[in-house]
């Protein structure tokens, strides 16, 4: 592998508010540093199917405060399959690209890992998703602008909870990590969450009755992280329905309004740093890492270790909830 001349940029997976941050600090990083940059849309799917596109610093002009993504970004079933990336590969040559950035979660870096394994690029990985799930960065890339507007939404239902005092479980994103429903719940002041890293412990609904929340409140707020292992809220709220059927209970899905919005100034500062910092490794010849952030230091951390899947609940999280929401 030669020097880098030129590097392509992609979004990939769920959109996080601050990929536009991220996609601008690359781009200007890059252009700052001697480099192109091209821009490649819908995800992996843009490099099978060749929409490309050359970005110069003001093709990233006024997107820093925009949610969604300027690239667009897509779930690419093709690039699953070693002839998909045969494709994307032959794209690349074609364009000149010789160095990756992938801005996406867990999925979108396994990705860019198995590519770089079949072929001699670099790749860089920034951890853009709202659900937190990558090891080696303490918080992704649009994490924290969703655990606010989840705080909004939350703090909305409280109203409607206590004048009706009911118990009201809603459910929040996370695919099968607590993220989100546990810090949530601690910000929102809710009274439990129920998150598949302590499925297998204890059964987390009885906990929180027999905590007895009805001797000092009688309205609750459950936040329940969606996960086929808790089972969401609706099965929470049919338990209760079944089994404690002196409760009135409500359910919210919150969905996708928790990926939208403007990022909030962590995630802009985050993905601008980031996004910088990827331009930085490419030139100091490394591959196959992801971009994090720890202690307030950029680190970087091998795909393998980012994406393995166990990024820990911190315990201490747990507990504090459990002793504010008495
Ligand atoms: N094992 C894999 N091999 C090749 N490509 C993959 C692999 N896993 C995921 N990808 C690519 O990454 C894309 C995005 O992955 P995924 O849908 O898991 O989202 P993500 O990046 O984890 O984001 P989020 O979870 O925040 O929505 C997939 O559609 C696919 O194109
Ligand atoms: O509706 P979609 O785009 O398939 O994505 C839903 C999933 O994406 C995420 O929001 C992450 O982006 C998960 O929390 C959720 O399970
Ligand atoms: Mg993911």
């Amino acid at each position: 592998m030669g020097t880098v001349k030129c590097v392509g940029i992609l979004t990939s997976g769920g959109d996080a508010p601050g990929m536009n941050a991220a996609i601008r600090a690359v781009t200007r990083a890059a252009i700052y540093n001697g480099l192109q940059v091209k821009g490649i849309y819908r995800g992996y799917k843009g490099l099978i199917t060749g929409e490309i596109q050359e970005f110069k610093s003001q093709n990233v002009s006024n997107i820093i405060q925009l949610g969604g993504t300027i690239l667009k970004t897509a779930r690419c079933k093709e690039f699953l399959t070693p002839e998909g990336r045969k494709v994307a590969h032959e794209t690349m040559v074609k364009e000149g690209i010789d160095a990756l950035v992938v801005i996406g979660g867990d999925g979108s870096l396994t990705g860019a890992r198995i590519f770089a394994q079949e072929y001699d690029i670099p790749c860089i990985g920034l951890p853009g998703t709202i659900d937190n799930d990558l090891f080696g960065t303490d918080t992704t890339i649009g994490y924290d602008t969703a655990l606010n507007t989840i705080l909004e939404a939350v703090d909305k239902i409280r109203d409607t909870a206590t004048s009706h005092e009911r118990l009201f479980f809603i459910e929040v994103m996370g695919r099968d990590a607590g993220f989100l429903a546990l810090n949530g719940a601690i910000a929102s002041g809710a009274e439990a969450a129920i998150i598949p890293e302590c499925s297998t412990e204890v059964d987390q609904l009885e906990e929180f009755i027999k905590s007895g929340y009805r001797k000092s409140k009688n309205s609750s707020i459950v936040i329940v992280a969606e996960s086929e292992i808790t089972g969401g809220a609706m099965h929470y709220a049919e338990r209760v329905k079944n089994e404690y059927p002196q409760y009135d209970v409500r359910v919210t899905i919150l969905g996708h309004l928790q990926r939208g919005g403007s990022p909030s100034a962590h995630d802009r500062i985050l993905a601008s740093r980031l996004g910088a910092a990827s331009i930085d490794a490419i030139l100091e010849g490394q591959r196959n890492v992801m971009i994090g952030i720890e202690n307030d230091q950029v680190v970087y951390v091998p795909f393998t270790k980012a994406i393995k899947n166990d990024k820990p609940i911190n315990k201490e999280l747990v507990n504090v909830l459990r002793t504010l929401s008495i």
